[in-house]
């Protein structure tokens, strides 16, 4: 019998296997994010999903470890986290009136293979007064989350239009990775 671990502290991570009932531990890893330092969003998410979960030890044969990361992207630029409030103003009023791209990279690894993969979606902002966004920024929301923002939270109001995989923008690919799972013998638990 296979046992998932996510490698990841992400309450969005947990909330989305949660959802189609994939039954997992954590174990959290504590890689250093900022030596990863590519200037194409593509390979930061593959590297970071691959070091994250490499960051984590396979402790028994039966052992499967999912570890990710997203990051939104603008023309040249990677927006991850805001480190500030100055920087989530930075990134929003970037975004807003535009069309962003929101990349997640994954890996899912066991002793005897692993798996990684890399989802795009596409997301257009209407335009946004100085007041939203302020008041926006005055909220808890937007500083945990890559880009500044929550699509699932009260971020969802500056969506006009999304092209891609919702569950990718919140963290994980959800129907990819439960497909790939299943390469892994994980499987979504039935619940009554
Ligand atoms: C764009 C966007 C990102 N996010 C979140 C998903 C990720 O948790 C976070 C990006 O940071 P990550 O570094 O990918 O993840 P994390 O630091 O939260 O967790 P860990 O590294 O331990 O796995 O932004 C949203 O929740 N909603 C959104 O709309």
């Amino acid at each position: 019998m296979k046992s998932l671990i996510l490698a990841s502290s992400s309450p969005r991570r947990q909330e989305l296997l949660n959802q189609v009932n994939i039954p997992f531990t954590i174990r959290k890893q504590t890689f250093d994010e900022s030596l990863i330092r590519t200037s194409d969003p593509v390979e930061k998410v593959q590297q970071l999903a691959k070091s994250k979960g490499e960051n984590v030890s396979l402790l028994k044969e039966n052992e499967v470890i999912l570890s990710a990361d997203t990051v939104v992207s603008y023309k040249q630029q990677i927006f991850e986290k805001p480190k500030n409030q100055e920087d989530a103003y930075n990134m929003l009023s970037t975004l807003c009136g535009n069309t962003h791209a929101v990349y997640t990279g994954y890996m899912i690894r066991s002793s005897e293979h692993h798996v990684i993969r890399v989802e795009k979606t596409e997301v257009e902002f209407w335009n946004l007064t100085e007041q939203e966004m302020n008041w926006y920024l005055s909220t808890t929301e937007p500083y945990d989350k890559a880009g500044g923002y929550g699509i699932q939270q009260i971020g969802a109001m500056f969506v006009k239009k999304i092209k891609g995989d919702y569950f990718n923008v919140v963290g994980l690919p959800l129907s990819t990775v439960v497909r790939d799972l299943r390469d892994f013998s994980i499987h979504p638990e039935v619940k009554n």
